[in-house]
């Protein structure tokens, strides 16, 4: 355990040897992700009036992994994503991702990073391809080239039948599926997903993770949020554990999950939330009366 009760596990972890590296220079980049910190967090801190909404967080994404960041509902993943994507300005700290500060240099980590918000607010009256040409082109794609992708891309996502449907006539899963679409578009270095399975059926779920396990093997990083602990134990070979706006542990999937049943099990335990007392507050329930 760290000073504030954290749960550190990165120095251990063979293959992640991050702890106390600089960040590289883009253009000194070692060839090697596994020596690479995609995303370096010091100090980040955020607050909505009274509620305190992320605390203090420090933390170190490995490159070339799967990253999870977890924690019950109002634990500030969101908050926390959002710091991380430049789209909600930190009351204090740094992040930087691929070695650049997101608040200095906000246009050219914006060409880095693919982004799925939660809630992603989708141009509604577009079809599926509009959507996807429209934001190739405010990438700057060359035009062939987007179409090349475009193709590809909703082939893979089994949107091609529905891809001259109008955008607000897709359901949840294909909204999710098409989000995606648009943020890997550009190639990006480094892709953060808030929640990106839910609300999304097994098939596509499946789909979703085949696209994300490819795009992961190019050398590229995840970073993704859930309370789905089965899934992320099953996804990420690297978590985050966070709980009231500040990490509880951090490192290789194996050695938080330590000794516990699963993930799930370790993450209750970090979370404080074993032997809630629910059932026995709830004496009225259930029964004819
Ligand atoms: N815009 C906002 N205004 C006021 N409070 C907010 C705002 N955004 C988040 N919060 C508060 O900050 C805390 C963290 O919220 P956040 O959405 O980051 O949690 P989360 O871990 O993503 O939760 P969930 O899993 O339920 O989506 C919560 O207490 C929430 O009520």
């Amino acid at each position: 355990m760290t000073d504030n009760g954290e749960k550190d596990l990165s120095p251990t972890a063979p293959e992640v040897p991050i702890s106390g590296t600089a960040p590289p220079a883009p253009s000194e980049a070692p060839v090697n992700a596994e020596r690479r910190v995609a995303v370096r967090v010091r100090g980040l801190w955020k607050s909505f009036g009274e509620q305190v909404a992320v605390s203090g967080v420090d933390l170190d994404l490995p490159a070339g992994h799967f990253v999870g960041l977890v924690g019950p509902n109002g634990a500030g993943k969101t908050t926390t994503l959002s710091m991380l994507t430049g789209l909600l300005r930190p009351d204090s700290g740094t992040v930087e991702v691929v070695g650049r500060d997101v608040w200095r240099d906000p246009v050219d980590i914006k060409a880095r990073i693919g982004v799925l918000p939660e809630g992603l607010r989708l141009f509604e009256r577009l079809s599926g391809r509009e959507l996807l040409t429209y934001m190739g082109r405010m990438r700057g794609l060359d035009p062939a080239e987007l179409e090349r992708r475009g193709d590809q891309l909703l082939d893979v996502l089994d949107l091609s039948t529905a891809q001259h449907k109008l955008v607000v006539d897709y359901s949840t899963g294909m909204r999710k599926k098409i989000g995606l679409a648009t943020a890997l578009l550009h190639n990006p270095e480094v892709l953060f997903l808030d929640e990106p399975f839910e609300g999304v059926d097994p098939v596509s779920a499946q789909v979703i993770r085949g696209v994300l396990e490819r795009y992961i093997a190019s050398g590229a990083t995840v970073v993704f949020s859930s309370h789905v602990m089965e899934l992320v134990e099953s996804l990420c070979d690297w978590v985050a554990v966070m709980a009231a706006g500040r990490i509880r542990a951090h490192g290789p999937t194996a050695e938080v999950r330590g000794d516990a049943e699963s993930l799930h099990h370790a993450f209750l335990e970090l979370v404080g939330a074993q032997g809630n007392p629910a059932g026995t507050r709830l004496d009225w329930l259930g029964g004819a009366g």
